[in-house]
């Protein structure tokens, strides 16, 4: 088995070495792990975030174990340059279109997230996020316009076959938990959204079982915080599933719990925490590493098949948790090392 680890910046390396221990600790059969530079340590080095080698490296790996990208030191280098343009281009130039996004509750933790703790207690949602279009991947641009002022733009469009295929994703990961799937988009003001919504409908009839209902974003946001408990499995575009999911981070406690897994067709695929670089606490052993070993929980599950090796990680953080074992992000005292010692510790 062969694993791409890109760790990239920030907390990035620190986070994703924690992982790394997790799964050589695992005693995984022919773990072959392979390093690869991205992002703005990638752009120092090679003068691109994403290199040709790094791309060969992820080509030939079964599966990717990444940490974060974003640098904002660079954030004045041109767009195509720019740290974050490592997960997006291995994101398109992959076929990574489906991101899984899984929030709950760990047990002792309900006090902890912004939530009453029994609003929170009732979280067990999964976000079905499209990876490989909307306004993120459109045409964009800065223009003059006639009178003098100047105009940033970026197009949104989604391609029916693009909406079909994560529609599928989002039906199939619902018959797997409580058949519930809430479509979220912006129909009332965006074309883009008529038309998710309308395939999202033409799908549904392959699912009958599934119960589909259809909610507006702003609402979405609102009902996340009011009553998360109601959600099964949310599908929804690119840009409303990223901020969606850092807000449903917040309401199971913290971003430094959330994995996530980024899937192509087959078993191929990228696996990260959803939060970023974090240059603010970063290279102080202050980050949470817990997304990023459930990250490789993930891998293990989606791309090879070890269910077994998968729910021992969770099982390990889970109980990690449960000892009071907390970075600050969760009003603890554990730094990074120490939280990947405690999850290793418990396997
Ligand atoms: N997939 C990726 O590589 C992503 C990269 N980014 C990039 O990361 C950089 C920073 O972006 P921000 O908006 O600040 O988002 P961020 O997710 O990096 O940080 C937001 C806040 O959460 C905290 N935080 C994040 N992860 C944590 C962890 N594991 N443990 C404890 N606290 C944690 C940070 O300290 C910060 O206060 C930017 O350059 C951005 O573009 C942002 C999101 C995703
Ligand atoms: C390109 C990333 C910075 C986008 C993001 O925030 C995410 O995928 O969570
Ligand atoms: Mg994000």
């Amino acid at each position: 088995m062969r694993i791409a680890v890109f760790a990239g910046d920030g907390i990035g390396p620190e986070v994703t070495e924690q992982a790394v221990r997790v799964l050589e600790k695992l005693g995984l059969e022919a773990l072959d792990l392979v390093e690869g530079d991205v992002g703005g340590a990638a752009y120092r080095k090679h003068g691109h975030p994403l290199p040709a080698e790094t791309l060969d490296i992820a080509r030939s790996a079964d599966a990717i174990l990444f940490g974060a990208v974003g640098d904002f030191s660079l954030d004045h280098l041109d767009r195509h340059l720019r740290p974050e343009q490592a997960v997006l281009g291995l994101r398109k130039e992959l076929g990574l279109f489906a991101n899984l996004r899984p929030a709950r509750v760990f047990k002792g933790l309900e006090d902890l997230t912004t939530l009453r703790p029994e609003v929170a207690s009732q979280i067990d949602l999964l976000i079905v996020r499209e990876l490989n279009g909307d306004v993120y991947f459109g045409e964009k641009g800065t223009r003059t316009l006639p009178d003098g002022r100047r105009q940033g733009w970026d197009m949104m469009s989604y391609a029916e076959d693009e909406v079909r295929r994560i529609a599928h994703t989002g039906f199939t990961a619902a018959m797997g938990r409580s058949k519930k799937l809430c479509s979220v988009d912006k129909a009332n003001v965006l074309e883009t959204s008529q038309l998710w919504r309308d395939v999202v409908i033409e799908v549904s009839k392959e699912y009958p079982e599934v119960e589909l209902s259809h909610m507006y974003v702003d609402n979405a946001a609102m009902q996340l915080v009011k009553n998360p408990g109601q959600f099964d499995v949310i599908v929804t575009g690119n840009l409303f599933g990223d901020i969606l999911s850092d807000q449903a981070s917040m309401c199971v406690g913290s971003i430094g719990l959330l994995a996530s897994a980024s899937l192509a067709e087959g078993t191929y695929g990228l696996y990260e925490p959803i939060h970023g670089s974090a240059p603010d606490i970063a290279g102080k052993n202050l980050a949470n590493p817990m997304a990023t070993i459930l990250s490789a929980a993930m891998l293990l599950r989606h791309s090879f098949g070890l269910e077994e090796q998968a729910v021992r990680i969770e099982n390990a953080v889970a109980a990690a948790l449960a000892a009071g074992v907390k970075g600050g992000d969760l009003g603890g005292s554990a730094g990074t090392r120490e939280i990947g010692g405690a999850v290793v510790e418990r396997l």
